[in-house]
């Protein structure tokens, strides 16, 4: 089965006040971490989604750029864009570059569950919360992704009520979901 990795950096970051994609942590940028949790469970290719604002802006050895020339239609529209431009795999690991943390454990607990056949999504949830911007993408999905972009309807939520997925419980500890979505959030993590 071949599972693609995929990064989610072409958002408008309009609460961070600048690209937070490119931020740095310990000297490795954000969109980085996702990339090498994807890398160390030899996902491939790993694609990089994002517009052609930013797409200059991304060190891309060894990695595809999706570049959207619509700005700014959310993860959805992401997605839709990258299964339709690599035709190949049969999944896509989504990662959301500003949930850096995010371990290789967790993507290779989640990998596991692509080996059941039925579900079209594996969505990862923690203190009930479901993330689906760090979650398993079935290659059936662009269809039901195609018809909800063309009713104007962008959530990855309306995408999960169309479709069968499968929810995976992480417990509190797991790590992998801080969400940096303001200068406080890294003010926070900076300061431990
Ligand atoms: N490729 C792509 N990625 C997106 C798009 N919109 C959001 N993302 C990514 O999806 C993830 C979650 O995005 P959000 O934090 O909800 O939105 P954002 O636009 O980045 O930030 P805000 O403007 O503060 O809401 C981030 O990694 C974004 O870079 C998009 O239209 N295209």
């Amino acid at each position: 089965m071949n599972i693609a990795g995929v990064v989610l950096a072409g958002g408008r970051s309009s609460r961070y006040g600048k690209p937070k994609m490119f931020e740095l942590y310990n000297g490795k940028s954000f969109y980085q971490y996702s990339i090498d949790a994807l890398k160390e469970n030899n996902l491939a290719p790993i694609i990089i989604s994002t517009n052609d604002m930013l797409a200059r802006h991304f060190d891309a050895v060894s990695v595809t750029l999706s570049i959207e020339k619509e700005h700014h239609q959310g993860p959805l529209f992401a997605l839709h864009h990258v299964m339709k431009s690599v035709p190949e795999p049969d999944w896509f690991f989504v990662l959301s570059s500003d949930v850096p943390f995010v371990t290789s454990n967790f993507v290779k607990q989640m990998i596991t569950f692509t080996k059941n056949g039925d579900y079209k999504a594996i969505v990862p949830v923690q203190n009930e919360k479901s993330h689906p911007l760090l979650a398993l993408y079935h290659r059936d999905c662009l269809e039901p992704a195609d018809h909800l972009l063309k009713q104007n309807k962008r959530s990855m939520a309306a995408l999960l009520n169309s479709v069968l997925y499968k929810k995976i419980a992480f417990n509190k500890e797991e790590p992998s979901f801080l969400n940096i979505n303001s200068p406080s959030d890294f003010e926070e993590l900076r300061k431990g």
